[in-house]
């Protein structure tokens, strides 16, 4: 049988089910789909190949899913450091972005993000940011795949004048976005002090409507709960189900404030978690308790959030560092796993946007979204366990080549999609602009 794409690897670590690993294997791809995964030896007897790949110090793992990022921030990275969120947003971000961000500002941010993100073996991330339709676009140009938020807030910003303005623009931008291969959508109404209630019971209407998921941060501060609690009386928790929110279409990112009786609470609603450990811990935000969370049946996928508060898009270190910091709030060394924190960010993400039938791991039928991580390096001898390495030891300089939908978008580390020279002199030229003129 004649195929597009054939890869030889040392070592494919498909994901489902769990705790496979295939040494010696080949994962076959005709029509960016994955067709076979099969030892090398019965591949080659059994398949011709367009393309032969032959990656025999590498281990074959599922394309990352970034399930929150805001991917033009990349541009504000390091602006502002060593802050709390309430001070860093309000104070620092909140002004650079009404003075910077433009069309411009999104697609070049954007473009750096995804030349970041694809380098360190992200092939899907969740967005919510500005001038949304510039990254779908950007994303569509590059090739890589993206959960686009139709983003919500009460105030006026850059974009929308108010909040039924955002959402006219958003569910244009849904409806124009449809039949993109790549590109799916959510609603992403900002947080719960910024988006009140009328908006938010449009948001609901809307989503169960079109069967749209919602993303939003929730409980990322003890601040953001005590501010509610001093308001309504309510948990922002409570408020956001009293209005019908919490579906397992809803995505929560953050939940850093969460006693056990939220975590069963939430853990009956059916809605995911997204756990953005190294933001957090930047911003002294708080813990997530994953380890309770999965124990009570929560889906907990894992996002960066943006460079300006983490400060990289590398879904490799937030896997170590989910790993270790689950281990360390959980008070139990078996918690939160080399095999758990890879699922957080491959399976788990795709099922918190609903595209698990199509992406997630190494599994017949599924788009090829495909990751090869070289093992050989130094960092990573002697080794005993290639999931194991690549959670607690790889580093993303080691993420050679990379394929979304059967198409390479990494080739030895050189960026496929990308002009990297022109890229560098626009964000260079940021870097000036911002530099000289501060917005604070
Ligand atoms: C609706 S556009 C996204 C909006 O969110 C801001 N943001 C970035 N990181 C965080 C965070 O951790 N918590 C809350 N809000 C955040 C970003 O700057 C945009 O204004
Ligand atoms: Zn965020």
């Amino acid at each position: 049988m004649l195929v597009d794409l054939l890869i030889q690897a040392r070592w494919i670590i498909p994901v489902e089910p769990a705790s496979a690993i295939h040494e010696h294997a080949s994962l076959v791809i005709d029509d960016g789909r994955i067709v076979d995964l099969l030892p090398i030896e019965q591949a080659m007897s059994k398949y011709q190949a367009r393309q032969v790949e032959v990656l025999d110090r590498h281990a074959l793992i599922p394309g990352l899913i970034n399930c929150h990022t805001h991917a033009a921030m990349s541009l504000l990275r390091g602006i502002a450091d060593d802050l709390h969120l309430m001070d860093w947003l309000q104070n620092h971000i909140w002004p650079a972005e009404q003075k910077w961000v433009s069309e411009t500002f999104v697609r070049d941010g954007t473009d750096l993000a995804i030349a970041e993100m694809l380098r360190c073996g992200t092939t899907c991330f969740n967005d919510m940011y500005f001038f949304p339709e510039i990254v779908a676009q950007q994303a569509v140009q590059h090739g890589i795949r993206a959960n686009i938020g139709l983003i919500v807030f009460d105030f006026p910003t850059v974009w929308a004048e108010n909040a039924d303005a955002y959402l006219t623009k958003g569910l244009a931008l849904h409806e124009q976005l449809r039949h993109e291969t790549l590109i799916s959508t959510s609603f992403a109404p900002h947080a719960p002090y910024t988006v009140s209630d009328g908006p938010l019971r449009n948001v609901i209407t809307y989503a169960d409507e079109m069967n749209l998921t919602v993303h939003m941060h929730l409980h990322e501060t003890a601040h953001e709960v005590d501010e509610q609690k001093a308001k309504s009386g309510q948990t922002p928790l409570q408020r956001l189900h009293e209005l019908g929110l919490l579906t397992p279409s809803f995505i929560a990112v953050h939940m850093t404030q969460l006693s056990s009786e939220d975590i069963l609470f939430y853990a009956q609603t059916g809605g995911h978690i997204v756990h953005c450990p190294e933001s957090n811990l930047k911003l002294a935000s708080g813990f997530c308790p994953v380890a309770e969370c999965l124990a009570a049946g929560i889906n907990v996928a894992l996002g960066t959030d943006g460079a300006a508060s983490n400060n990289d898009l590398d879904m490799l270190s937030e896997m170590r560092t989910a790993a270790l910091l689950g281990k360390g709030v959980a008070g139990d060394a078996s918690a939160v796993s080399a095999t758990t924190a890879l699922e957080m960010a491959t399976i788990n993400g795709a099922k918190a946007l609903g595209l698990d039938a199509e992406i997630g791991s190494l599994v017949i039928g599924k788009a090829a979204d495909v990751v090869a991580i070289d093992l050989s390096e130094l960092e990573t001898q002697p080794l005993f366990n290639p999931l194991a390495q690549i959670v607690y030891a790889a580093g993303r300089h080691q993420v050679t080549d990379v394929w979304v939908n059967g198409k390479q978008l990494l080739r030895k580390r050189e960026l496929t999609s990308f002009d990297v020279p022109a890229l560098r002199q626009k964000i260079t030229l940021w870097q000036e602009r911002l530099q000289e003129h501060p917005a604070n």
